[in-house]
């Protein structure tokens, strides 16, 4: 498995585009299967968890091909509703698929995304609504079997405002017969791309971006050609990167909207930030300083994909930090390796405190996990001596060509496989 070597120091300073958001693309890559046409989708990022989601649509029959930024899916070949389950088992937003191929066929057998690094991820708001479009579903042996004479439309209500069950739930929707209503919806940018999406395609869909969604079903979908919104975990990774640095560095490619609950922490801490419309800078002050509280929360509250570059952050921060993690069961698997740089974090169920230290010290971490291992890096990036960072191809999920856009900035850092 690939490693990260980093020399820590090193201030970083510079411009860099941030690419197209990895939580905006697989719906959208999951949605091509709907139009049975061709889907254009600029600004397309090249890691991996796209690259597997490749594999699943080339699996089940659609011609994919890359010109340079742009991916080209052509669904008209499909010729399978059964999404191939070692690819599944490998990325589990695959079970994104599950409302696009069933809206296009009525059925599909998909395996059960099961647990992941961050605790169990339960998919029973997916399924609970689902049924309420009448779907019948059968789950046999670890695999999900779903049918329907016909997709109807419904009021859906869920417990949580889960961003792959509303998904799931609009790709699903858009060629039902009537109207669907999904009420408590989450609010993610990344619902309102996929709506944009959708729209260009020919459905009819309203209200993302508010808790309560429209979509009336249609008969048909055609071609579209759509870009990627820029993705704002990587973009409040890089400005942390910056920030652990004392580094100043402008981003572009930035929807500085999408980020507010990230840059107000960033300025808590100390840091001097400007934002233009597609653009944001950074400046890190001398010494960063605690926050009282990072409390994760569905969008627009503080992001629990940010969680780990936050703790890595407030590691070297004057005073002590609380983070509260209320999106996920167990998401701090970051800390022990935190920890073993020299970090001062004590875990008490779902808070993390965290007592800022003068140095980190570098040694050989494991990234578990994508944003964990993002955290990782960062935190090598202000140790004294070397770090080195394993499970790269965790990070490489959702980061592209994170090696050669931090060495642009001036980081030591190189990759080997
Ligand atoms: C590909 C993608 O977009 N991934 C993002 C998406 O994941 P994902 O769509 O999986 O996240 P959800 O919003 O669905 O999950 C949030 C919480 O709800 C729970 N839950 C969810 C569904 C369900 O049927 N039952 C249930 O209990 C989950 O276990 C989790 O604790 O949103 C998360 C929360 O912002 C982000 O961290 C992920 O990066
Ligand atoms: C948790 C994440 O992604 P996924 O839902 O794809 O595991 C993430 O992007 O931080």
């Amino acid at each position: 498995m690939g490693k990260f070597y980093i020399d820590g120091g090193k201030r970083l300073e510079g411009t860099l585009r941030v690419q197209g958001g990895k939580n905006a693309v697989l719906p959208i890559l999951a949605a091509t299967v709907l139009n049975g046409n061709i889907s254009y989708i600029h600004d397309c990022p090249q890691i991996l968890d796209v690259l597997t989601m490749i594999s699943i649509l080339e699996r089940i029959g659609c011609n994919v091909k890359w010109e340079g930024k742009t991916l080209i899916v052509d669904s008209s070949t499909v010729s399978s509703y059964e999404v191939p389950e070692d690819l599944v088992r490998e990325m589990r937003s695959s079970i994104i698929l599950l409302g696009s191929v069933l809206g296009r066929y009525k059925r599909v057998i998909i395996s059960y995304p099961g647990g992941c690094p961050l605790g169990p991820r339960p998919i029973d708001l997916h399924l609970k609504a689902l049924r309420q479009l009448g779907v019948q579903i059968k789950e046999e042996r670890g695999f999900i079997i779903c049918e329907a004479s016909k997709l109807t439309g419904a009021k859906i209500h869920l417990d949580f405002p889960s961003v792959g069950a509303t998904e799931n739930i609009m790709l699903a929707a858009s060629l039902a017969e009537g109207t669907t209503v999904i009420y408590n919806a989450a609010k993610e940018p990344e619902i309102k791309d996929l709506q944009d999406f959708l729209n260009g395609m020919g459905a009819k869909i309203s209200g993302a971006s508010t808790d309560v969604i429209y979509i009336e079903g249609v008969k048909t979908l055609g071609k579209v050609e759509h870009k990627v919104i820029p993705d704002r975990i990587v973009t409040g990774t890089y400005l942390a990167a910056a920030a652990i640095t004392g580094g100043e560095i402008e981003l572009t490619n930035v929807e500085p909207n999408h980020i507010q609950a990230i840059t107000s922490k960033l300025r808590e801490i100390g840091c001097t930030l400007i934002e233009k419309e597609n653009n944001i800078y950074l400046k890190a002050p001398k010494q960063l300083r605690s926050v009282d509280i990072v409390r994760t929360q569905p969008y627009p509250g503080f992001p629990t994909d940010m969680q780990a570059q936050m703790m890595a952050l407030l590691t070297i921060a004057s005073g002590t930090s609380i983070i509260t993690e209320t999106v996920f069961e167990s998401r701090f698997k970051h800390a022990e390796e935190l920890m073993r740089m020299g970090a001062d974090i004590t875990i008490e169920g779902r808070t993390a405190i965290v007592k800022g230290v003068n140095e980190l010290t570098g040694t050989a971490v494991h990234a578990k996990d994508l944003r964990g291992g993002a955290a990782l890096i960062m935190a090598g990036l202000v140790a004294q001596g070397s770090t080195v960072v394993e499970g790269a191809k965790h990070i490489e999920r959702g980061y592209e060509e994170i090696d050669k856009n931090l060495q642009l900035l001036g980081a030591s850092i190189r990759k080997i496989n």
